[in-house]
């Protein structure tokens, strides 16, 4: 197996190639391939060096790569770029975002389509998600892009679930839908709890919620954000946290991983969890549904954009949606979301 790492020597990318290890993805059999750019050598060589001194024997290959042009690889992660700066005095829109790494995705997609043997997947980690699938969609074909933001949002949504609940994750079936960041939709109705009947399943569900409907999740999303910035900007992180510890489940799952990037721990080790994960499921031959990011062309609801929806995957890419049966607030929202995202997408490639 040979598994290249875009921004190897990245916060998350370093945490990539530390768990693709740790969870034995990868092992002497297989290469992987640390990909940064030319200024970035001697830190690759030490990240070299450091993993064969922590995994000798259950090291794999480690190839430095320097070009675009020379990735060969299976699965590819893309973990490069700019990223939100966590020191709050140094806001950055998402807007920047986009122009900042707009560049980078094409200069890499680009590459891998020229040179790629065209079957290469992509595990997108870089922000905006969307935008990043986009790009890479547009040069590779879209059934071999993957965003991992809404697997990552979906595993957190279950983690708070089942933690409030007192379950075990394995037994709690929830999606966390649309938008990376300020879209997300909750499919609460389409919760399945394992060992529970519909009727209960309904009352732990509306304990859950704490009496916050989906037509007033967007906004309640808004105003909490607002709330939580406003205690991060003055420096208060252990109110900040403290603040999201008392929101539904939905709602901590866009807050946490704001209230951790900002108290300068960043989000790279769970980041890296759900990447390796989705590597582990993508790779492992069955036909699996999980939640991504993928460039849709009307398959469900006629969305016609990027966005956060169950796939089915397999390891070559994904073929279909799996539509959830969700009610008409959710439905209504995942389609709002999806002419938002749209839109954005198209002021990002207009500005370039
Ligand atoms: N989906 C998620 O939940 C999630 C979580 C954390 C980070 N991210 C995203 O992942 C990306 C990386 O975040 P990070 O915290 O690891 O950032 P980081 O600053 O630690 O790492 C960025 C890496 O990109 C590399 N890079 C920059 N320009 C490059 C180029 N031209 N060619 C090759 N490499 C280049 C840098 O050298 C560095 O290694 C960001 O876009 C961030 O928003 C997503």
């Amino acid at each position: 197996m040979n598994i290249a790492v875009i921004g190897a020597t990245g916060l998350t990318g370093h945490q990539v190639v530390v768990q693709l290890i740790l969870k034995g993805l990868v092992g002497p059999m297989d290469r992987l391939q640390l990909i940064g750019r030319p200024s970035a050598e001697a830190r690759l060589r030490g990240l070299v060096a450091d993993v064969r001194d922590a995994f000798f024997e259950a090291a794999p290959e480690l190839d430095i790569t320097l070009s675009a042009d020379e990735i060969a690889a299976e699965v590819i992660v893309f973990a490069a770029g700019v990223t939100i700066p966590t020191d709050h005095r140094r806001p950055l829109t998402r807007d920047a975002l986009a122009e900042a790494n707009r560049p980078l995705f094409e200069q890499y997609a680009e590459a891998i389509a020229r040179n790629g043997h065209g079957h290469e997947l992509v595990i997108m980690v870089s922000n905006p998600v969307e935008l990043g699938v986009a790009v890479f969609a547009r040069h590779l074909g879209r059934e071999r892009v993957f965003g991992m933001g809404a697997y990552q949002d979906t595993l957190r949504f279950r983690r708070e679930i089942a933690g409030e609940l007192g379950l075990a994750r394995q037994r709690v079936e929830a999606y966390m839908l649309g938008e990376h960041g300020s879209g997300l939709v909750p499919a609460w109705s389409a919760l399945r709890l394992h060992g529970f009947d519909q009727e209960e399943t309904a009352q732990l569900r509306r304990r859950l919620r704490k009496g916050l409907c989906s037509a007033d999740y967007p906004h309640a999303l808004e105003a909490e954000t607002g709330a939580v910035r406003e205690l991060i900007v003055n420096d208060d992180l252990a109110g900040a946290f403290n603040r999201v510890a008392t929101m539904s489940a939905d709602l901590r799952v866009g807050l946490a991983p704001f209230a951790t990037h900002y108290s300068g721990a960043k989000t790279a080790v769970a980041t890296a969890n759900a990447t390796v994960d989705m590597l582990r499921v993508v790779l492992s031959g069955h036909q699996t549904v999980m939640a991504a990011q993928v460039a849709l062309q009307g398959e469900w609801l006629g969305l016609d954009t990027v966005l956060g929806v169950p796939v089915q995957v397999g390891h070559q890419g994904w073929r279909q949606v799996s539509p959830l049966a969700l009610d008409e607030d959710e439905l209504s929202r995942l389609r709002q979301v999806g002419e938002e995202v749209s839109v954005k997408l198209r002021e990002w490639e207009r500005a370039a």
